[in-house]
């Protein structure tokens, strides 16, 4: 097995020396995975690398970076196409220009043509994190349902957790805000009223809440025309929520037109992929493609779990200068976190699926509008969240699975450190180590990647602020090159507080 030592480089490029390490500690209980999610029935899911196009480079000119980076066709931000291009309705045009989305990025400009071919053919779409994947198929459902018939459910988009969809349904009322008759149902817990049918054109919803809904008959599926799975690896996995997508799946039109979305698609799950969305198009990406390349991939060792504490504390006022979250195993040591935290004078909030619905939106809702800077939470959170002031992520633990948490579970890792680094921004994650464990599960992940992770010196701690201090200030310089990105974090904020 590779190193850890041999994937770390100092930012001068130069080799760092290795660490000792400590054993493992012993396991910690309860955390929110997509089995737990479907066991309850709720969908609870809840390198330093200077290659990027002049990103890290000193001089950084925010203003000229976006568009550099959607006239280089190396990055997933470039595309052939314009939406103009795309012969799209005149009333999404209108959204996508409202939201100042100028340009389609690579995955719109590529999956939208295939999407909305004549006739309508099964898609699976992979494409790195905060690459916009969300918007190309809110603007392929919208282009494909007849909203001269609003009472008819038309397309259903599934996703892992309550958080996702909708953070889906506020991207669908912000594209489609030009788009008369628009009504979209939310299929989560607590936001439909029990037993009354539901009558609008989109549901979007969690497999389990959905599941239920058409089997007590409230939602009639004989007119939907699409299904779209986001974050569709998670929703295929056998292990997890795979049962309630299949059983949900069995219950609507066999020729309804099935889009898969995710930043990851590992073998296994492909090709029962294949199988749910049959002579599907595919845009695959290669494992070496996967990482974003703005994000700055840190890690810390720590030489045992209560130094991993002390040293979360001292990144506190680098975590606040933009905002963070911070990803823990367990529900319990997320509260923990938490309350130590507060006692110890900080603010912070947690968030998991041991919450009541109505506590998550309003928790998240905070996060969004920067009130609360500093987020703890589980793995419900790990995949879609977007919220673009995020300029670190922090891996207290390192994402583990198999049966015994002894596998590093590299999608989890990518999909975590994705909450930064969204559409060409900058970002920070940081990964600790503190046992042998979790130092070969992150050697494991690096190598499966190929990521020079960048160790941060505790020994120099002003060094090491300095580093991080860099990236988050450049993030913070970007604020003003995403304003759509601030308008559809607003709306998801609005549809969460609706309904
Ligand atoms: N064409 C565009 N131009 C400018 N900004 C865009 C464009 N498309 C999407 N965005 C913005 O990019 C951000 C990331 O998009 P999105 O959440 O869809 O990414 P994603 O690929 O689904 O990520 P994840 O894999 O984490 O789910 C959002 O804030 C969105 O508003």
């Amino acid at each position: 097995m590779a190193d850890l030592a041999s994937r770390i480089t100092k930012p001068d490029g130069s080799a760092v020396e290795n660490t000792p390490v400590v054993e493992a500690s012993p396991m910690e209980a309860s955390s929110d995975t997509a089995a737990d999610a479907a066991v309850s029935g709720e969908a609870q899911f809840d390198s330093a690398d200077a290659g990027g196009p002049g990103l890290h480079e000193p001089d950084y000119d925010v203003e000229v970076s976006l568009s550099a980076l959607q006239e280089n066709e190396a990055t997933p931000f470039h595309s052939a196409t314009t939406w103009e291009d795309l012969n799209l309705k005149p009333e999404l045009l209108k959204g996508l220009q409202a939201l100042n989305f100028l340009k389609p990025s690579k995955v719109q400009g590529k999956s939208l043509p295939l999407m909305l071919s004549d006739p309508p053919r099964n898609m699976l779409a992979q494409s790195q994190s905060g690459t916009g994947k969300t918007a190309a198929f809110v603007t392929a459902i919208l282009s494909r349902v007849d909203f001269s018939q609003p009472d008819k459910p038309q397309a259903l988009v599934l996703a892992p957790s309550r958080e996702l969809a909708r953070q889906i349904e506020g991207v669908i009322k912000a594209i489609g805000r030009f788009v008369e008759n628009l009504a979209i149902a939310p299929a989560v817990p607590g936001a439909l009223a029990p037993g009354e049918p539901v009558r609008m054109p989109v549901v979007v919803g969690t497999p389990g809440r959905v599941q239920d809904i058409i089997r007590r008959r409230q939602l009639d599926v004989s007119n939907l025309r699409v299904l779209v799975l986001d974050e569709a690896d998670n929703m295929l996995d056998q292990q997890g929520l795979g049962d309630q997508c299949m059983r949900v799946r069995t219950m609507l039109p066999p020729e309804i037109q099935v889009l898969l979305f995710s930043a990851t698609f590992p073998e296994k799950v492909l090709n029962y992929a294949m199988k749910f969305a049959p002579n599907a198009h595919s845009l695959k990406l290669q494992r070496s493609e996967l990482t974003v390349k703005g994000i700055s991939q840190m890690f810390i060792d720590c030489p045992n779990n209560e130094e991993k504490y002390t040293i979360l504390c001292r990144l506190y006022g680098l975590m606040t200068i933009g905002q963070s979250v911070i990803f823990v195993k367990t529900r319990e040591s997320a509260n923990i976190i938490e309350q130590r935290m507060t006692a110890d004078g900080h603010k912070v909030s947690a968030l998991h699926a041991a919450f009541e619905g109505a506590q998550r939106d309003e928790l998240l809702a905070k996060f969004r509008s920067g009130e609360n800077k500093v987020l703890i939470t589980t793995n419900v959170l790990a995949r879609g969240i977007d919220v673009s002031s995020v300029s670190m992520v922090i891996n207290y633990d390192i994402p583990m699975k198999g049966r015994s948490d002894d596998e590093p579970d590299h999608e989890t890792y990518l999909h975590r450190i994705g909450r930064t680094g969204r559409f060409g921004r900058v970002g920070v994650s940081i990964s600790f180590v503190s046992d042998k464990k979790s130092y070969q599960g992150l050697n494991k992940i690096a190598t499966h990647y190929g990521i020079d992770l960048v160790k941060l010196d505790t020994e120099d701690w002003d060094d090491a602020e300095e580093k991080v201090k860099d990236v988050i200030k450049k993030n913070r310089a970007q604020a003003s090159y995403a304003p759509s990105a601030t308008d559809s974090q607003k709306q998801a904020q609005a549809a969460a507080s609706t309904s």
